[in-house]
């Protein structure tokens, strides 16, 4: 279980509160208007962002006080996922080891995780020779590697045409099935959650909540998020 227990953010004069639980192995959508705090929010979680108040709390630990980087958490962001000048093994490699100085065991892992996002033989190539798609499995196979219990997409696939996005969110749900992962994605694109995503979390207002049932919370949408999704989606008046 993830608990975000009376989380406080602030920047400057923005303010987001959170108080949700979001159960292990669950994947959840994130969505909200612009602006409204979505990558403030997993930015929190992933331990970038500080918190002005509360704790989060994750298997019952306490981990607000961690490094992002001892926190057991895999981060996707949009931008800067990979080294321009390191192949594909070592962007890769880069997860499991700083240093790149990897055993024998590691570098077979590293392998593995290349060969679970179909990129067996690209092992040697740098990021601008490999296509846009490409290049975000390898960002994916250092996910794959580390093996983090908590996953967080902030839009890393939306440079993609449609559907290579969409080929890259099922992989997304199939390793964390496979690993038993908990996934939180951030997503412009309602699609995108009703695909892969049970559980949705509404940012907006100055508030996080939920998780909602998505196909509930996108077929009876509040206010907030029907002026987001805009009038394709029709629902009863504001529930709220
Ligand atoms: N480093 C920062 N310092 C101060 N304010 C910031 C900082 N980063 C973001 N903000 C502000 O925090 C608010 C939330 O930004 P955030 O990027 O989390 O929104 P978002 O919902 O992810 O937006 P988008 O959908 O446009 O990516 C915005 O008002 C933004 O201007």
């Amino acid at each position: 279980m993830l608990t975000l227990d009376a989380v406080t953010i602030r920047q400057d004069d923005f303010l987001l509160c959170a108080a949700l639980q979001i159960t292990a192995g669950a994947r959840v959508a994130v969505i909200g208007p612009s602006g409204a705090g979505k990558s403030t929010l997993l930015g929190a979680i992933a331990g970038f962002v500080p918190l002005a108040e509360g704790r989060i709390i994750w298997a019952n630990a306490d981990i607000s006080g961690q490094s992002p980087a001892l926190r057991p958490i895999s981060v996707l962001f949009q931008d800067n996922n990979l080294f321009p000048h390191l192949s594909a093994f070592d962007n890769v490699a880069l997860g499991l080891r700083p240093s790149l100085r990897l055993t024998k065991t590691e570098r077979a892992q590293v392998m593995a995780a290349l060969d679970r996002v179909g990129l067996s033989g690209y092992e040697a190539r740098r990021p601008a020779q490999l296509s846009g798609g490409q290049q975000s499995r390898v960002a994916l196979a250092r996910v794959v590697l580390q093996r983090k219990p908590l996953v967080l997409l902030d839009e890393p696939f939306s440079a993609l045409g449609p559907a290579l996005k969409a080929e890259m969110l099922q992989l997304v749900a199939d390793i964390c099935s496979e690993t038993g992962a908990t996934l939180l994605m951030v997503t412009h694109d309602i699609s995108d959650a009703r695909a892969i995503a049970d559980q949705t979390i509404l940012v907006a207002d100055g508030v996080a909540e939920g998780p909602f049932e998505t196909a509930h919370l996108l077929d009876n949408p509040p206010a907030s998020l029907r002026a987001y999704i805009g009038a394709s989606l029709s629902g009863p008046p504001d529930r709220r």
